[in-house]
């Protein structure tokens, strides 16, 4: 695969992007019908800044995930709006779901799905091969340096450790410079250590790369380095906290549990 001249992805601290990268109005998604219906989003409306890290922290089947998939395209929503910048998922066809996904969004999950047979670097850049587009060195340089795989990139998947697989998922997911990254519970099946670090990644690839990244978490540490925490309740917000710290999102669950799910703390 051959790259494109260095572009302007150089700098280390870039101001932040203004503007929302996704937003939701009224979302609402029912899976099912009669005996089986469930409402997993019942009107939500929550905006996602540029260049801002997110965490949506919720009880079990507070609709998390799907709302995470919504706003990014991977399911299709009942009512209401879901819109990537100023694009409107709902109506969208299937191959303008699946082009809009691929050129405009990343995507971390628990388990990293990586392609065994590929090195690192064949990873990293696969989802570009597939979109046709060359990757950016100077940015693609700069995102491995920042998840520290310079020295693994010919290494397969089996022969990395799962921290290690999840900085090549990490990687990968920033490589096409999207104006989103959705992670779901992307910490989940690392130890606390290797968790910490990729989180860590996440925070820098905000902070030093200018990304958005929106992380569905149960770990009150992992929203501990978020920008914010969004929290939820069956199927709809209940809380945004600003600056959130493990210590105030432990804090916030307890009490709000102690509640009965009964309404906002306003924290
Ligand atoms: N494909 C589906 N078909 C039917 N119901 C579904 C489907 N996906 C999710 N649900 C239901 O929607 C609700 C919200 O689920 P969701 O997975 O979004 O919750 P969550 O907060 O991510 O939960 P968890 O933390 O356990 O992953 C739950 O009641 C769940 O059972």
């Amino acid at each position: 695969m051959s790259y494109q001249a260095p572009a302007q992805h150089t700098d280390s601290t870039r101001p932040r992007p203004h503007g929302f990268a996704a937003s939701a109005e009224g979302l609402t998604k029912v899976y099912g019908s009669d005996e089986t219906r469930v409402v997993a989003l019942d009107g939500v409306s929550v905006a996602f800044e540029r260049g801002r890290f997110t965490a949506i922290m919720g009880p079990s089947g507070s609709g998390k995930s799907t709302l995470m998939h919504c706003m990014a395209g991977l399911d299709s929503i009942s009512a209401g709006s879901a819109r990537l910048g100023d694009t409107e998922l709902n109506g969208l066809s299937d191959r303008k779901l699946t082009q809009l996904r691929r050129d405009r969004v990343g995507f971390v999950f628990q388990t990293f799905n990586l392609l065994p047979t590929l090195n690192a670097l064949e990873n990293i850049t696969l989802p570009m091969g597939i979109a046709g587009t060359r990757p950016d060195r100077a940015w693609l340089d700069q995102v491995i340096a920042t998840v520290g795989l310079s020295k693994r990139l010919k290494h397969r998947p089996a022969q990395l450790s799962g921290g290690q697989q999840q900085r090549v998922a990490v990687a990968r997911a920033l490589a096409g410079q999207p104006e989103i990254v959705f992670g779901d519970e992307p910490t989940g099946n690392l130890d606390s250590r290797a968790g910490a670090e990729i989180l860590g990644f996440l925070r820098n690839s905000v902070r030093e790369l200018g990304q958005t990244v929106v992380m569905v978490t149960h770990d009150p540490v992992a929203a501990g380095y978020a920008d914010r925490a969004v929290f939820l309740a069956d199927g709809r917000v209940v809380d945004d906290m600003r600056e959130p710290t493990a210590e105030r999102v432990l804090e916030h669950m307890k009490r709000y549990d102690a509640r009965g799910h009964s309404g906002p703390t306003g924290v």
